[in-house]
């Protein structure tokens, strides 16, 4: 089992900021549950529909409900044209996160939830619009190519290599999509988790809390680091000249990004299911270099410092492996974890009171205002 560290010091660290039923990190099991139930057993036996319909709903669901909200979500795949018209107009030079950010943002001002009895079917709207969303602005910036986002894909992981790539994607890699969207779904109170309960709290618009989250996400300290962990292995040509250049990082105490984490203390647990699927990938494409120089990272780290990978670091060979280009990692992160901000934002809604902390003042003393002439 994964066990927490111990807990304190700045960032709020340790301090319970309220309540939730939706997952457990660094208690039980492997160390991650979703609503009672062990990571590892959902992403080998479930879909992500599953998932997501456990975590928006609070159970697994049975075959006529999966069939039933499988249904829904595809057909909700359309994206409005006024929403086509502003992903056309950002540059192929954004970041696709701010693309994410600006496209949700888009979708709550033409589909606005007018009220909380609407936030089962915004959330439902926005995981069927992600992938498409992303995908849509990503072909036309960068091949000029208005995709068609109402593929035949049979679910959200299929979605999105479909409209990504154009074409229906090999089994393996839905399989992969899959566990990888499942692993990402929830993680209890992490920061955009925090910021989308911090906008809920005000009674705000449920596309106000996930355009908050997304802005969140996007640092490299959090879901970002899967990209920033990419940019750095493929800087390595070999497990040796990887081991070479972490030592020299770790020297000049640089930050190795994939690694760490602020509540698990030897391991966390999604890290040996994204790691498996990477090497199931690099076997099948036949060249494991960037498996290889990974297994390395992990080993330096953890003797050099004793830190772990965390969920993002294998995650970055296995995406590259699909062909997904790097600057479209996080993206992957938000149409996964949107079920889990969405339901913090219905937990916080059903029993709310305004997120509002204190501050220890640390500036001058009182003083008065002199008149601007006698300033300086
Ligand atoms: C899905 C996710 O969001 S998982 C997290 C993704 N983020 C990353 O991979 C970024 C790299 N990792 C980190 O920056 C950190 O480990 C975090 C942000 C995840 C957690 O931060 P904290 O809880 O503050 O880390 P922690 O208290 O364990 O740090 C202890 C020491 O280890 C160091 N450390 C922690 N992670 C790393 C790392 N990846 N590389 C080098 N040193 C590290 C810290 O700098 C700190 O040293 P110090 O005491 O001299 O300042
Ligand atoms: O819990 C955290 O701090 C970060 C994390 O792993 C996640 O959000 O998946």
């Amino acid at each position: 089992m994964s066990t927490g560290k111990v807990l304190s010091g700045a960032g709020l660290r340790g301090q319970v900021a309220g309540k939730t039923a939706l997952s457990t990190v660094g208690k039980t099991g492997s160390g991650l549950t979703y609503r009672g139930y062990d990571v590892k057993d959902l992403a080998a036996q479930c879909s992500f529909e599953e998932v997501a319909h456990l975590i928006l709903k609070g159970e697994l669901p049975t075959q006529a409900e999966l069939t039933a909200y499988k249904a829904k979500l595809k057909s909700l795949r359309s994206l409005p044209q006024a929403l086509k018209d502003v992903l056309e107009r950002i540059p192929a030079s954004a970041h696709p996160m701010d693309v994410m950010r600006t496209g949700c943002s888009m979708l709550g001002n033409l589909e606005t939830e007018q009220s909380f009895a609407q936030q089962q079917d915004v959330t439902d709207r926005m995981l069927a619009i992600f992938p498409g969303l992303v995908n849509y602005w990503y072909n036309y910036s960068h091949h000029g190519k208005r995709i068609e986002v109402e593929t035949g894909a049979d679910s959200i992981a299929e979605q999105f290599l479909w409209t990504l790539h154009g074409k229906k994607p090999a089994q393996l890699h839905v399989d992969v999509m899959q566990a990888s969207l499942i692993l990402y779904a929830e993680h209890e109170f992490n920061a955009s988790t925090f910021t989308a309960r911090v906008c809920a709290s005000t009674l705000s618009d449920m596309h106000s809390c996930i355009t908050g989250a997304i802005g969140s996400l996007r640092g490299p300290l959090h879901g970002g680091a899967n990209e920033a962990a990419m940019e750095l292995i493929e800087k390595m040509v070999s497990p040796d000249d990887a081991e070479q250049k972490l030592l020299g990082m770790l020297a000049r105490k640089e930050k190795i990004m994939g690694f760490g984490h602020a509540i698990y203390s030897e391991s966390d647990p999604r890290n040996a299911v994204i790691k498996e699927w990477s090497e199931k990938l690099a076997k099948a494409n036949g060249d494991t270099k960037l498996y290889d120089v990974s297994v390395r990272c992990e080993a330096v780290m953890w003797r050099e410092k004793k830190l772990f990978c965390n969920a993002d670091f294998f995650h970055a060979s296995a995406y590259n492996y699909m062909g997904i280009p790097t600057k479209l990692f996080t993206p992957i992160f938000v149409c996964s974890r949107l079920t889990g901000w969405a339901a913090h934002v219905m937990e916080q809604r059903a029993d709310n009171r305004i997120i509002r902390p204190s501050a220890d003042y640390v500036g001058v003393e009182p003083r008065s205002v002199k008149p601007i002439a006698q300033r300086g």
